[in-house]
This record gives C-alpha cells, structure tokens and sequence, in this order.
C-alpha cells in the first residue's frame, strides 16, 4: 500500500469530478482523481452524448420521410440502425479526449484508475494508494435503478448503460418508465423504424409543465410511438413471441426492453459509513455542498442527491472551488439551472413551472404570459410552428419559464440568464434581436407582460394624448 497526500482527491470522473479537477489543478491545487470505470462519466459514455446522438440519427431519418410542405417529396429512409450506432461510438470517440485522463495529467492531476472507498473519517483507498488530503469530493455520479419487478431478473433487458452497444435492430422496442431517457430513446428508435410502446407508471414526463408535456407526448404518438400512461409494470416474462410486460392496464409484448425508470446514486462502493458521511440516498450535504457529519467532505453531481444534470454538476463544481481552494463561501442554489428533453419538439424549462409559481407566490401574485410559435415569423417559414413559450412573472422578474418547441434548449438560455442574474422582464424586451429568430418567441412573451400596461392603459392614453396636444 503506497501513501499519498494532497489538496483535494476526488472520488469519480464524471461530469462533477473532471470539471472540479480541471479547476482546481489549474488554479495551483495538488488534486487526485479516482475513477473506477470510464472517464466522462455517465455523460460521455451512457448519456447525454449517446442520447443526442442517436436522436440526430432519428431526426435525419425523420425528416428524409416527413420533410413538411416545403417542395421537397418525402421518401422511405432506407436506416441502418447498426450504422446509426456506429455514429453514436464516433460522437463518443471524437469527445472522449476532453475526458481523457492523459488530458487531465497534463494539469498536473494524479489519476488513478480504481474503485474509491473510505476506510477512515481522513483516507480513501483506491487500488494499491492509501489517500490523505485536505478535502475530499465524492463525484461518483448514479446508475440506473432497477426496480423490483417480479421476472425482470429472468429476462435480458437494456438500461441506458447497454442500449448504446445494441447493433441489431429491436423489431419491437418496449420502454418501462416515461421520463426523459424513455421519451428520448423512444422517439429515436421510433424514428429509426423500430415499433416502440412507452409503459408509464404516472404521468409521462411528469416532472415538466404539463401542458407542454401533452404537447411532447402527443408528438410521439402522432409518430407511432404507444404511450401507455397510469400502468406500473408488475411482472415480466420472456416467452417464445418476445419479453412481456404486465400492468393493471393490460400486457404488453416486444422484442426488447429497456428499463427507464430513474436513478439509484452510486454510493455503494463508498463505505460512506467507514469515512463518517452521512448518507440517505445520496450523500447528505448542506446547502454548501458539504457534508453534514464529515467536514472534510463535500459532494458534487447526482452524489448530491438533488437534480440530475450534466451542466449541474458543473454548477456544483464552481460553487465548491472557491470553498475548497480560497476557503470563500458560496453556495448551491436551484432556482436558475435549467433543463431540456431533447425530443422532437424540445421541451426546456428553467425556474418554476406556472403551476409552481402559483403554488409558491400565490396566484394573485404571479402573471403567466405565453407566445405561441405559429406567430413567430422564422418558424412559420421553417414550417416548425407546433410550441410556445410561457413564463410566470413576480413583481416584474420572471421566476420560471417552459419552452416547448423547435430549439427549446436553446431558447430556454435568455431565460436562464435572466434567472441567474435577478434580471426584469425590461431586460428581456429591451434586448432588440435579429429578425426572423426563433428567438424572438421569448421577446414576445416579455412583450406580451408589457403590452396591456402599454397598449390597455387609460393613464398612458392621457398622457399621449397632452403630450400631442402640446407638442409644435
Ligand atoms: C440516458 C441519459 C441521458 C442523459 N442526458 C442528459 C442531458 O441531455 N443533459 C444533461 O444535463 N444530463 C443528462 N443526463 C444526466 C447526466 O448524465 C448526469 O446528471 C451527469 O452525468 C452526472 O454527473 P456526475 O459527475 O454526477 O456523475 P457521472 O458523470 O456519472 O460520473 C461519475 C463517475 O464516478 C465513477 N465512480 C462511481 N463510484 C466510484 C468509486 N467508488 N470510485 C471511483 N469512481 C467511481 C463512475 O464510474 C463515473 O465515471 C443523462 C443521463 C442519462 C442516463
Ligand atoms: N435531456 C436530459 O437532460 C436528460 C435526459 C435523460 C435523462 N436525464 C436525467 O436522468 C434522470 C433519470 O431519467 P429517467 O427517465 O430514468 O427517470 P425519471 O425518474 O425522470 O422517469 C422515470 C419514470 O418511470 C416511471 N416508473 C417508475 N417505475 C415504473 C414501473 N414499475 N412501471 C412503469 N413506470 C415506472 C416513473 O413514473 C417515471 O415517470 C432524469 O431525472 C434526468 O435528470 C436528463
């Protein structure tokens, strides 16, 4: 066992961990970074980038067969799903070096390739080195939960973690859970040329404004996509016709099956117990990312137990380098991290949903104004006029907004920067953008909060009114 000391070690290289690597080295800390598996992470490897990937694949696809009223004919895609796959690898090939660990020791951080775990409140043991350090950050990210259900151990089925390496076409690709990963994976196989059926618990998409959510699921089942809300799986079995799903609604029977049905964090290998951690979960932090019961420790990424994104755990790597490195404070807020599901149409969010909004502030308190695309001159000459955008307004600042529609991913950022920085909704009308934009969709909502105080408003009429009456 070889002793090793530093600054910071940090448990996983995922999103949180590599963007905490990067920044600390740079700024002059001696950091380890411990990594079990892959570098990059769930992101890299079974994640964001895979998905996005795949679903570029089956948008290609899509638009060779549906290319709207444009003057171009539609044709049958001939697809070649092994080939889509293939592009999947590449796009993970052609990111991989970002990760890379020779990137990350050209910063000068120490990696080291194996399982992380505590074996005291001050040491972590990885492999062959005992690790001391001043601080430590568990970044070990999360995996996909596997429910329960009674026969899913008896049949092969795919997680997130397998579906990328799949090259033989699914005839019949059956999805438990309808949530992002469901919805996405869904549509891209669907489009693909792959029969699809989503089998939803709940509500699909359920954490999202809800009528921007029907907008999105009702888009998939117009594609041939089977949605099947309110229906639990509760038993599985393989027979000679395929993998059958059992729900109170009726059973379902395909060729494959993917289990979409949320995250379980990766704290087993940890023995968070041995380093005094507390744990539920996730890893039990405060507001700072800290932990609760071992000073010395800090969680970042899905370890943190609160939202799952990529963009997040970069988030929570700025707010832990100015404690760590400079001993400042700073803290972990939620209110300004946006998200997107990047289905055909996309649909983002950031801040509150209207429903929230109302729920928080009281409905006399909060204006919901909303812009329809199909008046938004670009995505009428694009023909992408299916969306809107609606933001729930507070004393003059918007305090969350839903994007549904073409490039919601995108649009959603003006709002996220508004979020972020306490911005006004003059901030937003006041910014004049190019014409014909998409973007335009989110000055016409700021527009749509100011036009009846503008336009409706008998004090600002007499005021016009005087001031004509007196001008040469
Ligand atoms: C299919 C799918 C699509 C997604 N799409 C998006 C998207 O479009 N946008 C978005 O923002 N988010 C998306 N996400 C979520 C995003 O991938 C995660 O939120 C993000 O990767 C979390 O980063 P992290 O650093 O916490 O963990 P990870 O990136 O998962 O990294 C954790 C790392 O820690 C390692 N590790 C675990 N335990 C140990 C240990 N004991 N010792 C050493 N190493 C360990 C793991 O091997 C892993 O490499 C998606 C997730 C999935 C599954
Ligand atoms: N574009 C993105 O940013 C993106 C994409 C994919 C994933 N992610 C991240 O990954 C996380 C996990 O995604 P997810 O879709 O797995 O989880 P999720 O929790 O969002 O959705 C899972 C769904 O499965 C359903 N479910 C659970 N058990 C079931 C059962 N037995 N039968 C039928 N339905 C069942 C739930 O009701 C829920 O709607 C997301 O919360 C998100 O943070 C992000």
């Amino acid at each position: 066992m070889q002793d090793l000391t530093c600054d910071l070690c940090i448990i996983g290289a995922g999103s949180g961990g590599l963007s905490m690597a990067a920044g600390a080295s740079q700024m002059g800390a001696d950091v380890i970074l411990i990594e079990g598996h892959k570098m990059g992470g769930d992101c890299l490897n079974y994640g964001c980038v895979p998905s996005k990937a795949l679903l570029a694949a089956g948008r290609q696809a899509h638009r060779v067969a549906h290319p709207g009223r444009l003057g171009v004919a539609p044709a049958a895609p001939e697809v070649d799903y092994a080939e889509a796959k293939d592009h999947v690898a590449r796009v993970i090939d052609t990111i991989a070096p970002v990760d890379s660990q020779e990137r990350f020791e050209g910063f000068g951080v120490r990696v080291i390739r194996e399982w992380g775990r505590f074996s005291d409140p001050d040491t972590v043991v990885a492999g062959d080195y005992r690790i001391k350090a001043r601080r430590f950050v568990i970044a070990t990210g999360s995996s996909p939960f596997v429910p329960p259900i009674p026969g899913l151990d008896g049949v092969s089925y795919h997680t997130n973690e397998t579906i990328f390496e799949l090259r033989e076409k699914p005839s019949h690709l059956m999805i438990i859970g309808g949530g992002p990963i469901g919805l996405e994976m869904a549509q891209a196989h669907r489009r693909l040329g792959c029969e699809v059926t989503v089998i939803e618990g709940a509500r699909a998409m359920a954490k999202d404004d809800p009528e921007a959510a029907a907008i999105v699921v009702q888009s998939l089942r117009d594609e041939g996509v089977t949605i099947v809300e309110g229906a639990q799986a509760t038993a599985i079995s393989e027979g000679p016709d395929g993998i059958t799903v059992e729900t109170p609604e009726g059973s379902h029977t395909g060729s494959h099956l993917l289990v979409a049905v949320g995250r379980k964090v990766n704290i087993d290998r940890l023995d968070l117990d041995a380093g005094n951690v507390a744990h539920d979960r996730a890893v039990k932090v405060d507001g700072r990312l800290r932990s609760t019961t071992n000073r010395k420790v800090y969680a970042a990424g899905d370890a943190a137990g609160g939202m799952q994104f990529t963009h997040l755990a970069g988030y929570h790597a700025g707010v832990l380098i100015p404690q760590i490195l400079l001993s400042l404070p700073s803290k972990a807020k939620t209110a300004h991290i946006p998200w997107c599901t990047y289905t055909s149409p996309e649909l983002a969010q950031v801040g509150l949903t209207a429903d929230e909004a109302i729920r928080e502030h009281g409905r006399d308190k909060v204006e919901v104004v909303r812009f329809d695309y199909h008046e938004n001159d670009r995505a009428i000459a694009s023909g992408e006029t299916k969306g809107f955008v609606k933001v729930a307004v507070v004393k003059g600042k918007p305090v969350g907004a839903t994007i549904v529609g073409a490039q919601a991913g995108e649009l959603i950022s003006m709002w996220a920067m508004a979020l972020a920085n306490g911005l006004k909704m003059r901030a937003i009308s006041n910014t004049v953008l190019p014409y014909p934009t998409l973007s335009e969709v989110n000055k016409r909502a700021a527009g749509a909060y100011f036009s009846p105080r503008l336009f409706e408003s008998d004090k600002v009429k007499k005021i016009v009114r005087l001031v004509q009456k007196y001008l040469p």
